[in-house]
């Protein structure tokens, strides 16, 4: 296997709190990690150094083999736009577009065309039950059917890495369990990698592997011997 994204003793502060103290991870290409933690151990900040939202204090940060930590702003900027997908819980679809024109717009970011654009995000909303909802705004739509359409969004470019941060911590259950089937079942089809964080065991029981965050530090093994 390949190591595609890897923490190497990642230390981050927000001011004089510590919310990483050497957090160290690797994932594979292709695998669906878990991380799980109690609130507050840093599972989020982790999250946001792996995706280059964040850059750490200390520690290297590594994506297929190159250092993310050392980019510019901008360059970390292109690199999310062109190779990362995020899912945030509460699924923050812009609330004056359409269905279709939240889906699309990583992909108008990119450069494609609003029409060949519109066509793709409206291939994934079909393919995530979405039919007949591409013209509703996110006050039109359930929570569940908002967080499909987020997933949509954060799959369309074809991500190489999916960043889910408690994707279903807004949804009851069932629903949350729907948006994990389609998260999971489209992840592996495209081979994306997926980061997720969540508290909920239902959840990372869809995951390949858990990690556990407890005071900033990867508390369990990251990895199994094999
Ligand atoms: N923007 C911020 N400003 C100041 N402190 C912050 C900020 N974001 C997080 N922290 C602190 O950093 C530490 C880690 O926070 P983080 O959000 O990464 O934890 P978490 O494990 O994701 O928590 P939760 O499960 O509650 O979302 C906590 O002590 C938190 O209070």
């Amino acid at each position: 296997m390949t190591t595609l994204i890897e923490a190497r003793d990642v230390e981050f502060s927000f001011g004089s709190t510590p919310a990483l103290r050497g957090a160290s991870l690797a994932v594979d290409a292709g695998e669906i990690v878990a991380v799980m933690g109690p609130s507050g151990s840093g599972k989020s900040t982790l999250l946001h150094c792996l995706a280059g939202i964040l850059v750490p204090d200390a520690g290297e940060i590594r994506f297929d083999g190159h250092r993310i930590d050392t980019l510019s702003e901008p360059q970390r900027s292109a690199l999310r736009r062109d190779r990362f997908g995020f899912v945030f819980q509460f699924g923050q679809l812009v609330p004056e577009l359409t269905a279709a024109e939240n889906v699309a717009l990583p992909l108008l970011l990119g450069g494609v065309r609003r029409a060949e654009a519109l066509r793709t995000a409206n291939g994934w909303l079909d393919r995530l039950g979405l039919v007949g909802l591409e013209q509703r705004r996110s006050g039109e739509l359930s929570g569940g059917q908002a967080q499909r359409v987020a997933l949509a969004r954060g799959l369309v470019a074809g991500p190489r890495v999916l960043f889910a941060d408690e994707p279903t911590g807004a949804l009851d259950s069932l629903t949350g369990e729907q948006v994990m089937d389609l998260l999971v079942t489209a992840a592996r089809e495209q081979g994306t990698t997926v980061v997720l964080v969540t508290h909920e065991p239902r959840v990372a029981a869809y995951a390949d592997r858990e990690v556990i965050v407890r005071d900033g530090r990867i508390n369990a093994p990251d990895r199994v011997a094999s």
